[in-house]
């Protein structure tokens, strides 16, 4: 079980910090620990020691714990040198490691190695990268279930079922002369039907969380000096963008994270999509363009005071792209905030200078935030491929039960087969090595 090298890295975040932890899994923890304490300290004791360079001089004085394989996060031997927190020491530890037979580990290799070892499934390491990076609150808890392994509880339940049925369905092929009113093709087709209901439950499950991961990206688009950086610097709640009354002040396209109920927002600010001879803003103008492309909703900002006409410019380009009228200026008008369906679409009157309608404006977020579900109930905090493993196995279970009616036993036990795969490669029961690789060289280092 325990891999042949032995790894090592550092496990804090580089810079200057009161601790900083060297990280060491693999066989020859043992004799590293030897050289550079004098001992092996015993097993899952915080030690203090000093941590001595080759010729016996201190490194350093912390504390180190040793953790004996399988019992430890990657199931090898590790041990964590827990020194103090500067770049200088923390490399003068890790080159003594390296020393002594360590080789620098590759980022993600210790989530990596704890997988392969059988500590926690594909699930579980990928929510150790999505907690590390969650960028809300909400994220963080949700990362937390998956990486306690509710997610994959629910997977292994389904998979059990499925596995149950396949060797009920394999075993009439074998002997059919066994056949029982549980091997009948209705009574298989109800047990299907039952896999699929459950199949279902847990991709609507799925797609509700996914919006905790990946967050929404909203645009905010429209004509130069829409108020389009008020608005953004109102939503984001302080500035970030330079806001002045010249046309075409914003050239760049400006991003913010926001959080909107628990939901990470990414809000991109563009320049005003306006026709200019002006090199850098004509770029800006192409960037902005190409944002508005890329978002899952625009905000599509429009002067109050303008024309209609002057505000519907470009309105026509933005077809078939989920956007929301805002309204601008307001105060300038002495009108109050509001939200209202037109024929082109729902339009909310707000000031970005006074914070009038801004309620309005964030209600209408939240919503479209939350449009695919969004509740907390068996809400997962699920990547793409989990959903598109659960798709798969959705169609051979759909296939599979289609085959009951028609076909013979074989056809259906081929479809559960897909199904059983396919649904294994959530977890990573079934997993190439190019997906492991795809997956554990995007953690960060010493992870
Ligand atoms: N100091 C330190 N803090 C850390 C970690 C670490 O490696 N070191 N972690 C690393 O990411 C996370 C915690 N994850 C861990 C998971 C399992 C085990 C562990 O020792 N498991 C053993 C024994 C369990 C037990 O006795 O209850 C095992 O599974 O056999 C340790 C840390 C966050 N905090």
């Amino acid at each position: 079980m325990a891999a042949a090298e032995t790894i090592a890295a550092v496990a804090t975040p580089a810079g200057v910090g009161g601790i900083g932890v060297v990280r060491i899994a693999g066989p020859a923890v043992g004799a590293i620990a030897r050289e550079i304490l004098g001992r092996v300290p015993e097993p899952r004791r915080a030690t203090a020691a000093e941590f001595r360079d080759m010729d016996g001089s201190p490194l350093d004085y912390g504390i180190a714990i040793f953790f004996q394989a399988p019992h430890s996060f990657t199931g090898d031997d590790i041990l964590e040198l827990h020194g103090h927190g500067g770049p200088v020491i923390l490399d003068a530890i890790l080159r003594r490691v390296v020393q002594l037979g360590a080789r620098i580990a590759r980022p993600g290799e210790f989530s990596q190695r704890a997988f392969l070892n059988g500590k926690i499934d594909l699930v579980q390491a990928e929510a150790i990268a999505d907690l590390i990076e969650a960028r809300t609150a909400k994220s963080a808890r949700l990362a937390v279930q998956m990486l306690r392994g509710d997610f994959s509880r629910r997977i292994e339940t389904l998979s059990e079922g499925i596995a149950e049925l396949r060797t009920l369905v394999e075993a009439n092929l074998d002997f059919p002369e066994d056949s029982t009113d549980r091997t009948d093709p209705a009574a298989i087709g109800g047990e299907i039907d039952s896999l699929l209901e459950k199949t279902t439950e847990i991709i609507a499950g799925a797609n509700n969380g996914r919006i905790y991961r990946e967050g929404l990206t909203l645009v905010v688009a429209g004509l130069p000096n829409a108020g389009k950086s008020s608005l953004m610097n109102a939503l984001a709640g302080d500035e970030i963008a330079i806001v002045t009354h010249v046309p075409g002040t914003t050239r760049d396209v400006l991003r913010e994270e926001i959080a909107i109920d628990g939901i990470p927002v990414r809000l991109i600010d563009t320049a005003g999509l306006r026709h200019s001879e002006d090199p850098v803003e004509q770029e800006g103008v192409r960037r902005a363009r190409r944002a508005v492309q890329q978002a899952d909703h625009v905000l599509w900002v429009v002067d109050a005071t303008a024309t209609e006409q002057e505000a519907d410019t470009y309105l026509g380009g933005l077809q078939g792209i989920q956007r929301t009228i805002v309204r601008n200026k307001l105060d300038l008008l002495r009108e109050s905030g509001y939200e209202r369906d037109t024929p082109r679409g729902i339009e909310i009157g707000i000031s970005a200078v006074t914070g009038e309608g801004l309620p309005i404006l964030r209600e209408h977020l939240k919503s479209l935030a939350t449009a695919g579900g969004g509740g907390e109930e068996g809400c997962f905090l699920t990547r793409r491929r989990h959903l598109d493993a659960l798709e798969r196995t959705h169609t051979a279970l759909h296939q599979a039960r289609a085959m009951a009616e028609v076909a013979g036993p074989e056809l259906v036990a081929e479809d559960l087969r897909t199904a059983h795969r396919e649904l294994g490669e959530v977890t990573g029961v079934f997993s190439s090595e190019d997906l492991l690789d795809r997956i554990f060289s995007s953690f960060c280092i010493g992870k």
